[in-house]
C-alpha cells in the first residue's frame, strides 16, 4: 500500500472547494427549469417531444446528460481513476484507451453514494442557488451546468476514501480497535474533527463572496452575490462534510476485510444479493452468513458485525414480521433500504419427474397458482414466506420442487430448473425491500424516510389526534400499522413510515408535538429513500 498524509489531501480538498464553487455561481445564473430533473414520462409536453435518443430514455432530462456524459467519459478511462465514481456505473461502456497503473492507495471497493449525493442536490442545493421559475431555452445550459456541480460534488465526496485511507495510515492502531469492534459511531466521532470543519465552512464562506461577488455592486456601497456565500458554506456543513465522512466509514469498515456485514445465509440467498447491492460487490469479504433474523439482529447488538441486511417487505404480501418484531425489540436504527427485484424460476434437487409437494412463497401465489393446479394438481402445497424458505426446504424432501430464484436455488443446491410449458412470458418477479440496520443513523439527503412506532393514549380519537400531527406540519405519512404491543398482549401501538429526514424542522416539529398525543414514541432512524427498482441479477 502507498503511504499517504492526511495533509496532502487536505490540500486537494481545498482546492476541489473552487471547482464547486465556480460550478454553483455557473448553475445559479440559469433558471430552476424543474421540468428537467422530471422523468420523461412526468415532464412537461415540449420536453418530451425532444427526438433522437431521448425519445427512448425512460430518466429526467438531467439523467440524460449526465448519463450520455459519463459513457463519454468512460471511453476516456475516466472511471477507472480511483477517485472518480459514476453515477451511472451500469450504463458504462468499455475505456478505448490503454488501462492506467494507478499507485495502490485503496483497499479495492466499490463504495459509491451517487445516489445520495444526486437527491442533496437537487432537494437541498438547487432550490436555494436558482429562481424557481421556467425557461426552456436554457434546458440544456441548466443541465450542463448541472453536470458540472454533481461531478466536483462526488469527486469531493468520495474523496473521503483517501482522507479515511491516511488517517487509518497515520493512526492505524487505533483505528483497527475501533474497526475490528464494528464500532461505526466510534469511528465516526474518532474521524470528526470541528476545528478544521469550521475552518472549511469560513474558508468556503470568504471564497464564495470573493469568487460570487458582482463587482459592478461593490462601489455602490450595496453588494450583491451570485450564490448566498453562507449559503455555500452551510451545504458544505449539513451535506458536504458529512456526506464525506459516511464516505470514510464505509471506507474503514472495509478495510481490513473483516466480517461487518450479517445477511441471513447462505451465499446465494436474497439477503445476500441485497447486501451486495447496497455495500457493493467488493464488500463480499467483509459478509458473514446467519441461519436467521433472530441471529442477525444479536450480530448487530452485540457488535459482531457492523450492519445487518435483512428482508423488510414484499411487495406483494407487505411487511416481514418477523423482521418487524426483531426491529421493534432492538435498539437499532435502519440506516438505508435497498430493493431486490429478481425472476421466478422452478427448481428441485433431483432431475425427477416426480412432484409430490411444492414449495411455494407466499408472494407467489397469485403468480403460480394457475400453473400449480395444471400441471400438478395433486401435489400438496406448502406456502413459505421467502424464496429462500423455499429452496431450502425443497432440497431436504424428496419429489419436492420450489418456487424460488436463480440465486436462491443456486445457493441451495438445487440444481435441476424445471421448464414448464405453461411458463409466462416474461417470467414473474419477486420484488423484496431489504433494510440495513446499524447503531448509527444516516445523513438527511433530501429524500429521505422515517420509520417509528408510536403508543397512542387510551383517549377518543387520540389516534386522530397524533396523526394531525403529521398532516399539521406538512410531513407525508406514507404507512399507518397497527401492531401488538411489545410485553401488552391485545394492546396495539402503530408503526409509521414517514416522507423525511428526522433532523427535518417539520418533522422534528411534527416528532416533538407528538409527545402531547402518545405515551411513547420510538425511532427507528432515518435513511435515505430508494425510489427504482432495478432487476438484479
Ligand atoms: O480533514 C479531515 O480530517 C476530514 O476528515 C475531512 C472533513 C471534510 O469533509 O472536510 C471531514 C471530517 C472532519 O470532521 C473534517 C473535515
Amino acid at each position: 500500500m502507498t503511504r499517504v498524509l492526511l495533509d496532502d489531501y487536505r490540500n486537494d480538498l481545498i482546492r476541489q472547494e473552487e471547482t464547486i464553487i465556480f460550478a454553483l455561481i455557473e448553475r445559479a445564473q440559469f433558471a430552476r427549469n424543474a421540468a428537467i430533473y422530471r422523468k420523461r414520462s412526468e415532464t412537461t409536453p415540449s420536453l418530451r417531444e425532444f427526438k433522437g435518443k431521448y425519445s427512448s430514455f425512460q430518466g429526467s432530462f438531467l439523467d440524460f446528460l449526465l448519463s450520455g456524459t459519463e459513457k463519454l467519459h468512460a471511453l476516456n478511462r475516466r472511471y477507472t481513476a480511483p477517485d472518480e465514481n459514476a453515477f451511472f456505473p451500469h450504463l458504462l461502456p468499455e475505456p478505448i484507451l490503454q488501462p492506467v497503473n494507478y499507485p495502490t492507495v485503496l483497499i479495492p471497493n466499490s463504495i459509491n453514494i451517487n445516489e445520495q449525493i444526486m437527491n442533496v442536490y437537487l432537494q437541498k442545493i438547487l432550490p436555494h442557488v436558482t429562481v424557481d421559475v421556467d425557461d426552456s431555452t436554457t434546458y440544456g445550459s441548466a443541465a450542463n451546468a448541472d453536470v458540472a456541480v454533481l461531478q466536483a460534488l462526488s469527486k469531493r465526496i468520495h474523496f473521503g476514501k483517501f482522507i479515511a485511507e491516511a488517517k487509518f495510515q497515520a493512526e492505524t492502531e487505533k483505528y483497527t480497535q475501533l474497526i475490528r469492534n464494528n464500532d461505526a459511531a466510534g469511528i465516526m466521532a474518532t474521524l470528526t474533527n470541528m476545528v478544521v470543519e469550521e475552518k472549511v465552512a469560513k474558508r468556503v464562506c470568504l471564497k464564495a463572496s470573493t469568487y460570487g461577488q458582482d463587482i459592478d455592486t461593490q462601489a455602490s456601497g450595496n453588494p450583491h452575490w451570485k450564490v448566498d456565500p453562507q449559503l455555500i458554506s452551510d451545504l458544505y456543513l449539513n451535506y458536504v462534510m458529512p456526506l464525506t465522512k459516511e464516505v470514510q466509514v464505509a471506507y474503514l469498515l472495509q478495510r481490513l476485510h473483516h466480517p461487518s456485514v450479517s445477511f441471513v445465509g447462505p451465499v446465494g440467498s436474497l439477503s445476500y444479493s441485497a447486501a451486495i447491492n447496497h455495500f457493493g460487490d467488493f464488500a463480499k469479504r467483509n459478509f458473514e452468513a446467519v441461519a436467521s433474523t433472530a441471529d442477525l439482529f444479536t450480530n448487530v447488538g452485540s457488535n459482531k458485525t457492523a450492519y445487518g441486511v435483512v428482508a423488510f417487505e414484499d411487495a406483494l404480501t407487505g411487511i416481514v414480521k418477523d423482521t418487524q418484531l426483531r426491529l421493534l425489540q432492538s435498539h437499532l436504527k435502519i440506516i438505508a433500504e435497498t430493493v431486490v427485484v429478481k425472476p421466478f424460476i422452478i427448481a428441485r434437487k433431483e432431475s425427477s419427474k416426480e412432484v409430490s409437494s411444492i414449495y411455494l412463497p407466499a408472494s407467489a401465489e397469485a403468480s403460480f397458482g394457475n400453473v400449480i393446479d395444471r400441471l400438478w394438481s395433486t401435489a400438496k402445497v406448502i406456502v413459505v414466506g421467502s424464496v429462500d424458505e423455499a429452496s431450502r426446504r425443497a432440497l431436504e424432501e424428496e419429489n419436492a420442487i420450489a418456487i424460488t430464484t436463480d440465486d436462491a436455488a443456486t445457493a441451495f443446491e438445487l440444481k435441476h430448473i424445471v421448464e414448464t410449458p405453461s411458463w409466462t412470458k416474461p417470467p414473474p418477479t419477486t420484488s423484496v425491500r431489504f433494510i440495513i440496520v446499524g447503531k448509527a443513523c444516516s445523513s438527511p439527503t433530501g429524500k429521505d424516510k422515517t420509520c417509528l412506532s408510536m403508543s397512542v393514549k387510551h383517549e377518543v380519537g387520540s389516534l386522530l389526534s397524533a396523526l394531525q400531527v403529521f398532516k399539521d406540519n406538512g410531513v407525508n405519512m406514507t404507512r399507518l400499522e397497527s401492531i401488538p404491543r411489545q410485553g401488552n398482549p391485545w394492546d396495539y401501538d402503530f408503526f409509521v413510515e414517514l416522507d423525511g429526514h428526522h433532523d427535518d424542522d417539520k418533522i422534528k416539529k411534527a416528532l416533538d408535538q407528538l409527545k402531547s398525543h402518545t405515551t411513547n414514541v420510538q425511532d427507528f432512524g432515518s435513511f435515505p429513500a430508494v425510489e427504482h427498482e432495478q432487476e438484479t441479477n
